[in-house]
């Protein structure tokens, strides 16, 4: 695994047993209302849009892209919002990413839409820190423990997505009760983005479906900077894709999204 992956590890470690859970969720769900992200990327199919999370991501291991206050969190995913996205990613590993439970608690406020936490979770304890309507788990990190936390997201009520990179990884995704299946396209040892990881794992998914009778969505996630790449990404039979360094980079965040939904016809 890449240093600033193992750095992150180890320092949210730390951190969680630092400090514990901060907040009781239960204290927090006090009018929680769970938005339907299901639905969110029906509706955009429906309407011919492509369905894009735009994520909210101020730096990345070795790059800064802005400063992202709460209130400007809620100002961009709210633009990304107006631009027709299906959801929104908020990072809020504190670190390398610079992210911020408090700009997830900001955008979840400014917007109507299925917001899902971006982080590295690996104890029980951040499940019951923040609220948020998707929460990431991811395959090569949580590792055996893989179904537990699905089960245990479920259990809290948030939609679990569980990101894969590769087969090994995706046939322990494919063990659990997740709905939502992330194939990330950035290889955690290299840190490189390569599309071809969604061409290669999504048919596997599609197959596993016919043969089970059941349907998960496919998230294509990481690498993807023009409207070709989402092409190449939907071609391979993803429902949705994950944006986040392209919105960042770019002056308008609105324009920018927009750029993405209505790239291709989805219909
Ligand atoms: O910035 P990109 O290349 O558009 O990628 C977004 C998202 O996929 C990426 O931020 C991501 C995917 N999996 C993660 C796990 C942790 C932190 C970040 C991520």
């Amino acid at each position: 695994m890449h240093a600033s992956i193992l750095h992150i590890l180890n320092t949210t470690k730390t951190r969680v047993q630092a400090f514990g859970s901060q907040a009781c969720r239960e204290d927090l769900s006090t009018g929680f209302e769970k938005r339907d992200f299901f639905s969110a990327v029906a509706d955009a199919k429906n309407d011919g849009r492509v369905p894009v999370i735009a994520e909210i991501k101020p730096a990345s291991p070795g790059r800064t892209f802005r400063d992202i206050s709460p209130a400007m969190a809620a100002k961009l995913a709210w633009e990304m919002e107006e631009a027709g996205a299906v959801a929104v990613s908020v990072l809020t590993e504190p670190g390398v990413f610079r992210g911020s439970l408090e700009n997830l608690d900001a955008v979840r406020k400014a917007v109507c839409l299925p917001v899902l936490r971006k982080d590295f979770i690996i104890d029980r304890v951040q499940l019951e820190e923040a609220e948020s309507d998707l929460v990431l788990l991811i395959a090569g990190i949580v590792g055996e423990e893989l179904e537990f936390f699905v089960e245990l997201a479920l259990e809290n009520g948030f939609d679990p997505l569980v990101e894969v990179h590769n087969r090994k990884e995706l046939e322990s995704a494919l063990k659990t009760d997740t709905r939502i299946i992330g194939i990330n396209n950035r290889d955690f040892e290299t840190l490189k983005t390569n599309i071809a990881t969604t061409e290669e794992l999504a048919p596997l998914i599609r197959e596993y479906d016919l043969d089970h009778g059941t349907r998960h969505l496919i998230i294509s996630e990481s690498g993807m900077n023009s409207v070709e790449d989402v092409r190449r990404a939907v071609q391979a039979g993803t429902d949705a894709v994950l944006i986040g360094s392209a919105l960042m980079e770019s002056d308008s965040v609105f324009d920018k999204t927009k750029e993405f939904v209505q790239g291709i016809c989805w219909r």
